[in-house]
């Protein structure tokens, strides 16, 4: 694996126009990076990602600490190292609304150097692959939000930068739209060599999309590892269990024995019950207990956990957690 960005203990502070007051954004940041890598920048409201992003694309200058963008460090040779860097920072903002989309792409391409007939075959190349080929005489202002957003990552691509850096991407798109960002953003990683960093609150895009995920509260990492490893860490064994009637009183007293922290909520048509089991063989105590009676057991159903209540269950704990790592 080749690092092509590495961020070593980021700190920034801003200082309140008004009040003077002092707000630590990013108190101990580090991160790697890998080439051909899509990254997951998490974390509640307010907890640093944005700043983090903006300190990696050269927009903020960090308090202390280091980034280096593919071996070059993004204060001693600043120029180059950006050159390594696109961003999408706050989606169709990075438009000009009164331009169509063809325009927009012709323009960006234009203020990095290149001429119209130069750029030709690479816009039309990005409007196939955006799907936007159809659209690429509309003004930006009559796209929908979705298209907006397409085509503001396209704008990102022109630029051939190894590294493009996203902000909320899915932000405010519905789901058909918001399935197809993701698909176009990985075929972006497939097909034409990129890395992705990602911040976002969409965790259908973590789940779907990101490899590995940095996660950050309160301007400090409390995670860093693989998607698919994070999943098994918090895999708990969790059961809903579908009754056509009630459970007895036996049976109630026995649960609050065996799975204290069981969710009963009876109903005399069709009752639920939800149990967490510490191991996989406590299913038969489980099952011990329903037989006592013969209330009919109309389905067991095993929940499959999510990666929203992954991440909560991190964030939770603020920043007395410890640092969640499974490898
Ligand atoms: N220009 C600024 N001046 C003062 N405080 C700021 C400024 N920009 C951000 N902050 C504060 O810094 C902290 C981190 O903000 P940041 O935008 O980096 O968080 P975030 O994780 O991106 O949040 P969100 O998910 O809400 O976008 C917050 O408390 C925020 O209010």
């Amino acid at each position: 694996m080749e690092p092509i960005i590495e961020v070593k203990n980021l700190m920034k502070t801003y200082k309140k126009r008004r009040t003077k007051e002092l707000v630590h954004a990013v108190t101990d940041v580090s991160f790697t990076v890998n080439r051909g890598e899509i990254l997951g920048l998490l974390g509640p409201n307010g907890a640093g990602k944005t700043t983090t992003i903006k300190m990696i694309c050269g927009l903020l200058i960090p308090d202390s600490g280091t980034i280096t963008v593919n071996g070059l460090n993004n204060q001693k040779k600043r120029f180059d190292s950006l050159r390594h860097i696109s961003a999408v920072l706050e989606g169709n903002r990075n438009l000009y609304w009164r331009l169509t989309v063809r325009e927009n792409l012709e323009y960006f391409a234009g203020n990095r150097g290149a001429s119209r007939k130069e750029v030709a075959g690479k816009i039309d190349d990005l409007l196939e692959k955006f799907r936007l080929k159809d659209k690429e005489n509309e003004l930006v202002n009559r796209l929908s939000r979705g298209m907006q957003q397409k085509l503001a990552i396209a704008v990102a691509m022109l630029a051939e930068s190894d590294v493009i850096l996203l902000d909320e991407p899915t932000l405010g798109l519905d789901v058909e739209t918001g399935y197809e960002v993701r698909q176009l953003l990985r075929e972006i990683v497939r097909d034409y060599n990129r890395t992705i960093i990602i911040s976002t609150h969409d965790m259908d895009v973590v789940q779907d999309l990101c490899e590995r995920t940095v996660i950050v509260n309160q301007g400090k990492i409390v995670t860093d590892d693989r998607v698919e490893n994070l999943m098994k860490l918090f895999d708990i064994r969790s059961y809903t269990v579908t009754l056509s009637g009630l459970l007895s009183a036996q049976q109630q007293q026995l649960l609050l024995q065996q799975f204290p922290n069981h969710v009963y909520t009876p109903d005399t048509v069709q009752s639920k019950l939800e149990v967490d089991l510490a191991k996989s063989e406590e299913i038969y105590n489980l099952f011990d207990v329903l037989k006592m009676e013969a209330t009919p057991v109309e389905s067991i159903d095993r929940n499959t956990v999510n990666f929203e209540q992954i991440f909560m269950q991190i964030v939770k704990g603020g920043t007395n957690d410890a640092m969640v790592k499974s490898s």
